[in-house]
């Protein structure tokens, strides 16, 4: 069954959108930390403080698995690093999933994650400069993994509404 798969950088709006487009297609969403959250008993800071990050990309991995082997349709919002790991990008091309990178400028992470960062163990402990640098080159890093989806919509200066429509015209 179909799976629509939505991905890009923390803060690019995985999860606000995934649930805004459930609303108006009636697809079920999930969200794939919440799924690992659930599973773990843990939230993402924990299973970060308490396990590690590799055990975290291996919690990541068998879930989206699980989750593009299930026979529902779905919409699935990813973590912002689960294309980079894994081959999870790989899975990205696999014949019933419509992947649509969410693309944000530098800036529109920033100013989205600044204030957004207590729960995203990456950047929780960093001050505003170090912050910026750091999303510039990471950002820079993935853009490869975040390439390889069938789909991009620029989401920046773009209502929660406006974004959830490109998506809807790009998979008419
Ligand atoms: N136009 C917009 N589209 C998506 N999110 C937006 C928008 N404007 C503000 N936001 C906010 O930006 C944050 C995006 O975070 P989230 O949906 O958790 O992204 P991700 O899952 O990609 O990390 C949320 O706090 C959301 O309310
Ligand atoms: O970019 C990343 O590596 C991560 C992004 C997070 O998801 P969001 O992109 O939904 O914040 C979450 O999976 C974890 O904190 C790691
Ligand atoms: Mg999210």
């Amino acid at each position: 069954m179909r799976k629509i798969v939505l991905l890009g950088y923390m803060g690019c709006g995985k999860s606000t959108i995934a649930q805004n487009l459930s609303k108006i297609t009636k697809i079920p969403f999930l969200d794939l930390d919440e799924c690992i959250e659930k599973r773990a008993n843990l939230s993402i800071n924990e299973i970060f403080s308490q396990h590690g990050e590799v055990y975290f990309r291996k919690l990541e991995h068998e879930m989206f698995v699980e989750l593009l082997n299930s026979p529902e349709n779905v919409i699935i919002g990813l973590g912002g690093g689960t294309p980079c790991y894994a081959n999870n990008h790989e899975l990205l091309k696999g014949e019933n999933v419509a992947s649509v990178y969410l693309k944000a400028s530098i800036d529109t992470l920033y100013n989205r994650l600044v204030y957004n960062k207590s729960k995203r163990p990456l950047i929780a402990n960093m001050n505003e400069e170090e912050m910026r640098e750091f999303i510039a080159k990471h950002l820079f890093d993935r853009s490869f993994y975040y390439n390889q989806a069938q789909h991009k919509v620029v989401v920046d200066g773009k209502s929660v509404e406006e974004t959830v429509q490109d998506i809807l015209g790009i998979l008419a």
